[in-house]
């Protein structure tokens, strides 16, 4: 029997998510017009042990690589974060084209991708835990951005390695922060989790600078397969939500 993967509807989750249909949901669009620069945000600092790196997969949705968050090993703090938080996983958002694929969408521009770091409060006994709570997660949004020229790419995380859903391997010493831009400029608004059941748990910090990748880069990971080994060929693209209302959510920025 063929497995029925769950298809990507987001206009329907709210039927089994209700969460999805709330006031508080991502992504967004960031527009200048909305953004109020906040003098006060803080710089935020992340500082990641490489050896809490410890496998990459393919999970039929996206490429994700996770970390031991047993304890406060890989943490973000500062900026809008009351504490730091723990590094849980990272994973990517992206389109079947270079013109699009990322969640957020900043003043009308959609990037070929977008790039999330999960972390959760510890204050808070565990990650689910942590899903229930408005100030449980953090994650740090980094766009990709599509160069054509030949300059120096950032070292970029291949997962066409683990085409198909399920596949996964060891990924060792792996310092997550070799991805950051140069410029720590944010914005932040507090939203939700952009997959069902969307819970509104999420401080989103999202870096104004995107970090470039080449196109062959973006179709390793177009490369990916939503279905398994036995299963009819799916290419795991395009797993973005579309931008949700921002009804009356304040965007902060660091850098005026
Ligand atoms: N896309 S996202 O960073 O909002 C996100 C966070 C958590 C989960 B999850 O708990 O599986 C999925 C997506
Ligand atoms: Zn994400």
């Amino acid at each position: 029997i063929s497995s029925h993967y769950w298809t990507w509807r987001p206009d329907q989750w709210h039927k089994n998510y209700p969460f999805a249909k709330g006031r508080h949901q991502s992504p967004i669009e960031i527009n200048n017009k909305d953004v109020h620069y906040d003098s006060s945000l803080l710089p935020w600092f992340a500082s990641y042990d490489p050896g809490a790196a410890k496998t990459i997969l393919n999970n039929g949705k996206t490429c994700r690589v996770v970390f031991d968050d047993s304890f406060d090993r890989s943490v973000l703090r500062g900026g809008p974060l009351p504490g730091v938080y723990r590094l849980r996983q990272l994973h990517f958002h992206w389109g079947s084209s270079d013109d699009h694929g990322s969640e957020h969408v900043v003043n009308g521009v959609r990037y070929a991708g977008e790039l999330h770091l999960l972390h959760w409060n510890p204050k808070y006994s565990n990650y689910l835990d942590a899903k229930r709570r408005t100030d449980g997660i953090a994650v740090l949004a980094i766009f990709l951005q599509v160069s054509r020229s030949m300059i120096k790419k950032k070292i970029f995380l291949f997962c066409f390695v683990f085409i198909l859903k399920g596949k996964n391997a060891p990924f060792p010493n792996f310092d997550p922060s070799i991805l950051f831009p140069k410029s720590h400029d944010y914005w932040t608004y507090h939203g939700s989790v952009t997959t069902p059941p969307c819970e509104e748990c999420v401080t989103w910090i999202i870096l104004r600078e995107p970090i470039i990748v080449s196109s062959d880069q973006m179709a390793k990971l177009r490369s990916l397969s939503k279905n398994a080994e036995n299963e009819p060929n799916h290419p795991l693209v395009d797993n973005w939500r579309p931008t949700q209302p921002r009804y009356f959510r304040m965007v902060s920025a660091s850098f005026l």
